[in-house]
């Protein structure tokens, strides 16, 4: 897979280049390029922003200049993501889609975004993914970048150290819409707190589903709406008990 990601501030792309994605990146198994998209500004301000038309608060980044750069940077068969508040739920599903894909390009906007013209130019050449990271406003597409590359990379392989957590995690195939359960490691008494005895019984059948009850528990008391959207089929009577 290629990465490639353009922005103002590509020094926060920073952490890409750390841990098991930055090993990934340094042997290759992943190429990536951070692009500062003031290599496409065109006057000696190096502007990238503008005034809104319609009026109203903040500014706005400059089509021709994102244009040029993702003429340059998004070719034929790449899929641009640009993340936004008012984009489409990234969610884990997506990140699966994602990974599927050869080249992402990354357009990380500032201010108040990206001009649409922006979106609607590139979608004539290439897919434009509009995502949201969630229900809050950060300054910037950055750090949205960050989350959605990371969901995406660790589902490659050799990317992840173990590739059984992507499927047992929240919200992967192992365990459609639960939310995973409690996890326990050394000493067996820490601080007064203990481990759950059934994990050190050695019974696998009753680990499994202690487990199960667990995640369906915390599924109901923190995410309500996911257990709303879970397919019956998939509980038995022992999950109906819970
Ligand atoms: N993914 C994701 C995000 C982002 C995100 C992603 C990318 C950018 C680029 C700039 N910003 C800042 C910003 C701030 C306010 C507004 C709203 N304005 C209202 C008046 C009309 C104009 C737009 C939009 C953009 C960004 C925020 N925030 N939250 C997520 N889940």
């Amino acid at each position: 897979m290629r990465l490639d990601v353009v922005s103002i501030f590509p020094e926060y792309l920073a952490p890409l280049r750390q841990s098991l994605l930055g090993r990934a990146v340094a042997d290759g198994r992943i190429q990536l390029e951070v692009h500062d998209l003031r290599r496409w500004a065109t006057d000696r301000h190096r502007s990238v922003d503008d005034t809104p038309y319609g009026g109203g608060a903040g500014m706005v980044m400059r089509p021709d200049v994102w244009a040029a750069a993702l003429d340059d940077v998004a070719p034929a068969g790449a899929t641009v993501v640009v993340p936004t508040p008012a984009g489409h739920p990234f969610s884990q599903a997506t990140a699966a889609d994602l990974a599927r894909r050869e080249h992402l390009v990354f357009a990380c906007g500032r201010y108040e975004g990206l001009d649409q013209r922006v979106v609607l130019d590139a979608a004539r050449r290439v897919e434009v993914l509009e995502l949201s990271i969630g229900d809050y406003v950060l300054a910037g597409g950055e750090v949205a970048a960050l989350v959605v590359i990371e969901a995406v990379t660790r589902l490659l392989p050799g990317v992840l150290g173990n590739p059984e957590s992507a499927v047992t995690d929240s919200f992967g195939e192992g365990s459609p819409g639960l939310l995973e359960h409690p996890a326990y490691t050394r000493p067996v008494e820490f601080r007064g707190l203990a481990v759950p005895p059934v994990l050190l019984s050695g019974n696998h059948a009753a680990i499994a589903r202690w487990r199960r009850d667990e995640s369906l528990r915390r599924t109901a008391r923190r995410r309500p709406d996911l257990v709303a959207r879970l397919d019956p089929a998939t509980l038995d009577a022992a999950d109906r008990a819970v």
